[in-house]
């Protein structure tokens, strides 16, 4: 029975492998290609064929024979021009049907890439000397077989002669391992040295065709410190690297898209991923840094909120967003590398293909997201012996790529990832903001590759590199195609749907516009109505202030008069004694005196004269007592009088204090009722606006 089936798959490879060639050859693809197809022949199916005939296609076995896009996918090969993307797009996207139609996914694709040894005057001081020490080349790659031999170095003298068992050291072995594609990027002399050129063509092309099939796509690179990553995926201005070639090509395809009912769209992301925080590498940097979260909808799986994503309508554009988000981008110079990456960097291209069908009225749309991702480098404290924040940094770096090994190793292994909920969780995706946000590039709705980056000379890091990378040969990932298809009818629906949306944000819009504006208006009454309350609060203390001194001025002069008063009715109840008239009348020698003075006033020489001749005046001769008792009288009449006209005058002053007293207790009053009131307005106009607001 097995031996059965294992007959009838070989067949099945067969045809696959036979009809990949002839599609192949009428493409006139890259001889390199038909060597490796060579390598999937009928003998060599039996283990593990269909894994291997990934590695050779990119494409899983299943979905050769049974898909209706299999021919097209069959142009979808390493080195082929993307002829399915330029002419198949507009036929396949108006043939396909349904939502998101589901297709096999694939392995992630695994390739490895050595670099070359670097020239010793751009190498950082610790990397010159370990260059020094191991000047040998410990990677040999055959293009055929796309092996990877990584090769012991030389023992330490110290061990030279002696049997395995007895060295020093760790004994360090040979080792091999077999990816998708080994790009030999050591010697330019060599003829299968692979150029930035090959290694787009053989990896970014055929992704970019998927991304035009509907797949999201996710290609990282991954490696020690130094080891080639950002050179892989970036390049330099004269070899642009695989991010600038995918751009390119994406627009060139656009540009040259044979079917004017096919509109496209496509939009930029880029972000980083620097000590567990993600950062916008499209907005400008900030102090301090501003980061943003991630969130995680059924839909699309997790995502990153408010990250800035913005529409590129040509290549130039493009670009430009590509090289700003290279600027801001966190890096530094160590030990191991002068311009280090500190982040992971992940830049997203998201392409959105709309097909409308004349004839039948209906919209296609797919949607795909490409995904480029720059990882740091894995790095050891003691090789590049960083201190402070790079060394904080670094093992940030190592916490996430430990993750991300976890994640590989526990998506490897089918155990883990099989089965219900339980199995799920057992992929430590949460453990790290990166495997947090790769989640489905990781082992969701994706097509995937690994770029492994590795130094010429370093057997520990290589050897750690090459182990992660075969580990993610196994994973499997479950890309579909995300489209979407709208009738007529569906679009008329949405579109009315829409148009409500649009008119019911409008009115509420327009509402909370009107709010505000009656607020603004609350707001400067209720400001305008304080003022007032201030200017009276101020004249009403400046009236008491008045009063106030009224008051005191008013008792000051009560007191004056009623210690005048009392003194004036002591005085009338406590006349002065009359006075002894011999006292007071002068003695005839003092007469004498003053009839001698020389010069009597006129005036008493008037009275004298007119006392003589006047019987109204009584004459000298006629008692003085007389004279003094009428002038008692007198005196006593003016006296009491003046008392009682100033005890009148000062009842009258009373009678008015205590009327003056009344009417400032009445404005008293009336002050402290308009004060009530002006703060209840008050407090009644603040809950006023507190509600508007
Ligand atoms: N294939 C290559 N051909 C020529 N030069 C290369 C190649 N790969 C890497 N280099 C050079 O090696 C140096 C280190 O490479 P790169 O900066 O890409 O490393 P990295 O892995 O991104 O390091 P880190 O993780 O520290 O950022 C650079 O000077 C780069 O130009």
């Amino acid at each position: 029975m097995y031996h059965h089936l294992n007959e009838r798959r070989r067949e099945a490879v067969n045809t696959c492998v036979q009809l990949l060639r002839d599609r192949s050859r009428e493409m006139a693809l890259d001889p390199r290609f038909f060597s490796h197809i060579d390598q999937v022949g009928p003998g060599s199916v039996s283990s593990a064929s269909s894994s291997e005939l990934s590695a050779a296609t990119g494409i899983t076995s299943p979905s050769i024979i049974s898909t209706s896009a299999s021919a097209a996918t069959l142009r979808s090969t390493a080195s082929s021009p993307s002829l399915r993307a330029r002419e198949g797009v507009p036929a396949q996207i108006a043939r396909q049907d349904g939502v998101g139609s589901p297709s096999p996914g694939g392995n992630v694709r695994v390739v490895v890439r050595v670099r070359k040894f670097l020239p010793r005057g751009t190498l950082p001081n610790a990397m010159r000397s370990k260059i020094q020490n191991q000047t040998e080349c410990l990677i040999s790659m055959d293009p055929h077989t796309q092996m990877t031999r990584l090769q012991a170095p030389k023992r330490s003298p110290y061990d030279r002669g002696k049997p395995k068992s007895q060295a020093r050291g760790k004994v360090l072995e040979d080792k091999s391992f077999t990816f998708d594609n080994s790009f030999w990027s050591h010697d330019e002399e060599d003829d299968h040295y692979a150029h930035q050129e090959d290694v787009y063509n053989a990896l970014g092309e055929e992704f970019l065709d998927h991304n035009f099939e509907g797949y999201h796509t996710c290609i990282f690179a991954y490696g020690q410190t130094g080891s080639g990553k950002s050179y892989t995926m970036m390049g330099t201005p004269e070899q642009p690297g695989l991010i600038p070639r995918t751009c390119e090509d994406l627009f060139q395809r656009i540009e040259s898209s044979p079917s004017p009912d096919i509109s496209y769209n496509v939009r930029v992301s880029y972000f980083e991923v620097y000590n567990e925080h993600v950062r916008d590498l499209l907005v400008p940097r900030t102090d301090p840094p501003h980061y943003l979260r991630i969130r995680e909808s059924p839909s699309e799986g997790p995502y990153v909120k408010d990250l800035t994503e913005v529409t590129a309508r040509n290549y130039a554009e493009l670009m430009k967003f590509m090289r700003k988000g290279d600027v801001s981008r966190t890096t530094a110079s160590t030990k191991m590398n002068d311009t280090s990456s500190r982040s992971h960097a992940v830049f997203t291209i998201t392409l959105k293909q709309i097909h409308h069908d004349l004839s039948t009225d209906e919209t296609t749309e797919r949607t795909a997201r490409i995904r480029l991702v720059d990882l740091a480098g894995s790095e050891r404290a003691k090789s590049t012996e960083a201190t402070g924040a790079r060394l904080r940094e670094g093992s940030n770096i190592n916490k996430s790529l430990t993750t991300l090994g976890r994640v590989i190793a526990a998506l490897a292994d089918p155990k883990k990832t099989r089965g219900g909920r339980k199995g799920k969780e057992l992929v430590p995706y949460r453990d790290s903001i990166l495997t947090w946000l790769l989640k489905d590039s990781l082992g969701g709705n994706s097509k995937t590759a690994m770029i492994a980056c590795i130094a010429p000379a370093d057997y520990e890091e290589t050897l750690s590199t090459l182990r992660y990378a075969d580990q993610a040969k196994h994973i499997r990932t479950r890309a579909r195609v995300n489209q979407d298809h709208v009738s007529a009818a569906e679009r008329d629906q949405q579109i009315a749907e829409m148009t409500e949306t649009i008119r019911a944000l409008q009115l509420s819009v327009s509402q909370a516009n009107e709010n505000q504006r009656a607020s603004q208006i609350q707001d400067e009454k209720l400001d305008e109505y304080q003022q007032k309350v201030e200017k009276m609060q101020r004249l009403m203390e400046e009236t008491k202030m008045v009063s106030e001194c009224k008051i005191r001025q008013l008792q000051t002069e009560n007191e004056a008069l009623r210690m005048h008063l009392k003194l004036a009715l002591d005085s009338l109840k406590n006349p002065i004694p009359p006075v002894n008239i011999s006292q007071r009348q002068p003695s005839l020698g003092s007469l004498a005196e003053v009839e001698k003075t020389p010069s009597p006033t006129p005036t008493r020489e008037k009275e004298n004269h007119d006392r003589e001749a006047s019987p109204a005046y009584p004459s000298e001769s006629e008692s003085e007592a007389d004279v003094w008792e009428d002038e008692d009288d007198e005196d006593m009449d003016a006296s009491e009088q003046e008392a009682y006209q100033m005890q009148s005058h000062m009842q009258d002053l009373l009678g008015d204090l205590s009327v003056f007293k009344r009417k400032l207790a009445t404005d008293h009053e009336r002050w402290r009722h308009n004060e009530r009131a002006a703060t209840s307005k008050r407090r009644a106009l603040r809950v006023i606006a507190a509600n508007n607001r």
